[in-house]
């Protein structure tokens, strides 16, 4: 048994940051992890292989350059799951190899097992070959989060599946429906779109993801039902059969039945608290698995921390990663803040969507009077260049004061522009700065210096005044 200065359980991106931070500070860090591998859903079963196989994807169907080479231009013209896999595999290796570095440079000890609370400062930590316990000034649950599986749903894990169920599948389907249309569900149907599969994608809502500009999903919703995506929006699936040719038969509520070789369920994912013991230092999760935080990620016991997925909204690997180190700040009496206002989303569907700051829906419930400037790639040399004629950037600003209030993106690049306004905003600045800032030519960055001037332009005379 060890006395630790900070224990995290588990090591995603919030573990991994709450514990590197700890040991910068000079303490005495362990983090533990139940599987035999470090880097949680991030590395291993979410962000990383959904993002290798996007780009796989892209690359081996020769997708980015279509609008230049025509709509059979193809790298590869028979693409297999080892393909796919290779370039996943590759790159979750590395980044396995990167953070075990990490944890050893800095000193953290890897304890490897099932955590679960014995007393508020206790742990025991079990794995094949036994058990251990160790003590903790501080603790960080970390512990993320799980696919939710519905009871009513009949998984087998190969034609009906969840999302992590998309990763080891044997084969490409020959066809998909995906049930849910958050950023889960969107960004895997238009990869497996763009790979040539025929998707049905279904949502309980009228539109897929609503906190995302409307503008903006119409252009990717377009987009996806161009490459092969049909979209099922106030829709619900009330029954689901695999029948014996192998097919699965899915009924709907409203529309008419559907079949497919796979069914797969993205309808949100649950905190993996169960286990933890939670009960023996007198913390509850909701109905959701999640565990309530303040705004330093302390939990009801002042001592034990959670952060990232395991609390809920917005539940990504970025705001895991802050969330983490902020709990470890915190704990050691380190000054620590967290810029929520500004927080970029980026959503690798194809095409790509970023966003930061508010949206139009926002600022007119809100009464602020805002003006609206748009570029679009097909006007700017970069977008000729790499082949995007669909994108486009939208600067949201304030009537007034000529403030930004919001970026929203789509198209290639789009999730690292956004960081150009996102700085701008950071420091107040006004669209003055895009007029009159010189961009490197050519580059989607002039897209700011055309909407700023778009926005300009749309105003009613005098404009106001020009600082
Ligand atoms: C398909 C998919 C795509 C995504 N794409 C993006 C993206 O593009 N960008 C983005 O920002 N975010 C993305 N996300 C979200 C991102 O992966 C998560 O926000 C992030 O991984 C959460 O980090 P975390 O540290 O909270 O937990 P996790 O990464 O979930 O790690 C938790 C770890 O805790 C371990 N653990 C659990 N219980 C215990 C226990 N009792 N004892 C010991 N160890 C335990 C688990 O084994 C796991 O290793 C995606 C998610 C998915 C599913
Ligand atoms: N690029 C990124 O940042 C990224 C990528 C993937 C995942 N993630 C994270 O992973 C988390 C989980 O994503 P998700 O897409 O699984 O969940 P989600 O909560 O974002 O979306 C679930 C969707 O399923 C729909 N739904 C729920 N029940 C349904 C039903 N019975 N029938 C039809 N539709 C139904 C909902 O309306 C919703 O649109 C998210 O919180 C997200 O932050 C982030």
């Amino acid at each position: 048994m060890a006395h630790y200065d900070l224990l995290a359980i588990g090591t995603g991106p919030a573990g991994q940051k709450a514990a590197v931070q700890a040991a910068k500070l000079g303490k005495k860090v362990g983090i533990i992890e139940r599987k035999e591998v470090v880097g949680g859903v991030c590395i291993n079963t979410g962000t990383i292989p959904s993002k290798s196989l996007r780009e796989a994807v892209l690359y081996l169907s020769g997708f980015r350059q279509r609008s230049l080479y025509g709509a059979g231009y193809r790298l590869k013209h028979t693409i297999t799951i080892e393909d796919l896999a290779f370039r996943a595999n590759h790159v979750i290796k590395n980044e396995i190899q990167i953070v075990e570095n990490q944890m050893a440079r800095n000193h953290v000890d890897m304890l490897y097992g099932s955590a679960s609370f014995v007393d508020p400062h206790r742990l025991e930590i079990r794995h094949s070959s036994g058990t251990a316990e160790h003590t903790a000034d501080f603790i960080v649950i970390a512990v993320g989060t799980e696919p939710a599986r519905p009871a009513d749903v009949p998984f087998d894990d190969d034609r009906v599946i969840d999302t992590d169920g998309l990763l080891r599948l044997q084969r490409i389907p020959e066809s998909i429906v995906i049930v849910g249309g958050g950023v889960i569900g969107t960004e895997y149907a238009s990869i497996l779109a763009a790979l040539g599969v025929p998707v049905v994608l279904i949502d309980k809502r009228p539109r897929l993801l609503e906190f995302v500009d409307a503008e903006i999903i119409d252009a990717l919703q377009r987009q996806m039902q161009e490459i092969g995506v049909t979209l099922y929006h106030n829709e619900e699936v009330s029954g689901i059969k695999t029948q014996a040719d192998g097919l699965v038969h899915v009924s709907l509520q409203e529309a008419k039945a559907i079949t497919a070789t796979t069914l797969m369920y993205a309808v949100g994912r649950v905190g993996a608290s169960d286990g933890l013991g939670l009960e023996r230092v007198g913390l509850t999760a909701d109905a959701r698995g999640r565990l309530a935080v303040n705004e330093h990620f302390q939990t009801a016991v002042p001592h034990i921390y959670a952060a990232g997925d395991i609390i809920g909204f917005p539940a990504l690997a970025s705001t895991s990663m802050q969330q983490g180190r902020h709990a470890a700040c915190h704990a050691f009496g380190q000054p620590d803040r967290t810029d929520t206002a500004l927080l970029p989303y980026g959503i690798y569907s194809i095409p790509e969507i970023s966003m930061v700051g508010r949206t139009e829906e926002e600022l007119t419930l809100a009464n602020v009077p805002f003006g609206v400037g748009i570029a679009r790639y097909r006007e700017i040399a970069r977008g000729q260049l790499i082949g995007d004629d669909t994108g486009m950037l939208k600067l949201l600003f304030h009537r007034q004061t000529l403030e930004v209030l919001g970026v929203h993106a789509i198209g290639e690049g789009a999730t690292e522009l956004i960081h150009i306004g996102q700085a701008v905003m950071a420091y107040r600045g006004k669209i003055d700065y895009f007029i009159d800032t010189v961009f490197n030519y050519p580059t989607l960055a002039e897209c700011y210096k055309v909407a700023a001037l778009d926005g300009i332009n749309r105003l009613p005379r005098p404009w106001p005044p020009h600082e």
